[in-house]
C-alpha cells in the first residue's frame, strides 16, 4: 500500500500559491488536496476550477479535489477539464450517489466519496466497489484549523474492515486536524492518505513536509 501526503492548499498563502506547491511537492508530496467550498454544502467559499487548472499546469503533483459542493455531478466535467486526477464528493451531498460516482469514472478519474463526522460507516459499504479512495472527514468540513474529532479512528479502523473483507486495498484518506503529533494514530488505524493543510502551511512548508514524510515512510 502507498502511503501518500496530499497538502490542502486551503491553508497555504494564495499569492505566492505556486511557490506554496512546490515547496511541497520537492519535498515529498505526492498530492495536492483542491477543498472546494460552495458556501451551500458548506458556509464557506474558497475556490473551484480556475485555480485547480493554473497548478496543475505547473506541477507533476496528483490533483486530488475535494468537493464540498452540493450535487457535485453538476461540475464533475469542469473538474477533468481543469485537470483533475481524482474528484471525491460528499455522500451527504448527492441526491445518487452511485450515478455521481459512474459519472466521476466515465469521466476518466478516480472516484472518491466522503462522509462528515455525523455519518456512520454502515453508509458508504455498498459504495465500496465502485470507489478508488473513501474520504473520512476528522473535522467537521467547512473550515481548516479544527481539531481532529478522535471517534474518527474508529470509523477509519471499520472502513479499513469493511475494505479488507470485500477484497478491496481501498485508498483511506484522512481530512482535518492532522499534526506530527497524531498522524501516526490515524495511519495505525488504517489510513494511507493524509490530508493536513495548517500543520503543513503555518510554519515552513518544507520542514513540515519533510517531517510527514519521514512518518509515512516508515509504514511502507
Ligand atoms: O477540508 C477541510 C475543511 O473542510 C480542510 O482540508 C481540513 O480541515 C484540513 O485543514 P487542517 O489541516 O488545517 O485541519
Amino acid at each position: 500500500m502507498d502511503y501518500i501526503l496530499a497538502p490542502s492548499i486551503l491553508a497555504a498563502d494564495f499569492a505566492v500559491l505556486g511557490e506554496e506547491m512546490r515547496r511541497t511537492a520537492d519535498n515529498g508530496a505526492r498530492y495536492l488536496h483542491f477543498d472546494v467550498m460552495d458556501g451551500m454544502f458548506v458556509p464557506s467559499i474558497s475556490f473551484g476550477m480556475p485555480v485547480l487548472k493554473s497548478i496543475h499546469e505547473v506541477t507533476e503533483q496528483v490533483m486530488d479535489a475535494h468537493l464540498m459542493v452540493q450535487e457535485p455531478v453538476r461540475y464533475v466535467e469542469d473538474f477533468r477539464d481543469a485537470g483533475a486526477d481524482i474528484v471525491t464528493v460528499h455522500l451527504e451531498a448527492c441526491e445518487d450517489v452511485g450515478a455521481t460516482l459512474k459519472k466521476i469514472k466515465e469521466c476518466g478519474m478516480k472516484a472518491g466519496l466522503s462522509i462528515c463526522p455525523e455519518t456512520g460507516v454502515c453508509a458508504v459499504e455498498e459504495y465500496i466497489p465502485d470507489i478508488d479512495m473513501l474520504l473520512v472527514m476528522s473535522v467537521h468540513p467547512g473550515f481548516g484549523g479544527q481539531k481532529f474529532i478522535p471517534e474518527s479512528l474508529t470509523k477509519i479502523r471499520d472502513i479499513r474492515n469493511m475494505a479488507v473483507a470485500q477484497g478491496r486495498e481501498l485508498d483511506i484518506q484522512v481530512d482535518g486536524g492532522i499534526y506530527l503529533s497524531n498522524v501516526r494514530e490515524v495511519l495505525d488505524a488504517g489510513a494511507n492518505i493524509i490530508v493536513a493543510g495548517s500543520a503543513i502551511f503555518k510554519g515552513d512548508p518544507e520542514k513540515n513536509t519533510r517531517e510527514f514524510m519521514e512518518i509515512l515512510k516508515s509504514y511502507e
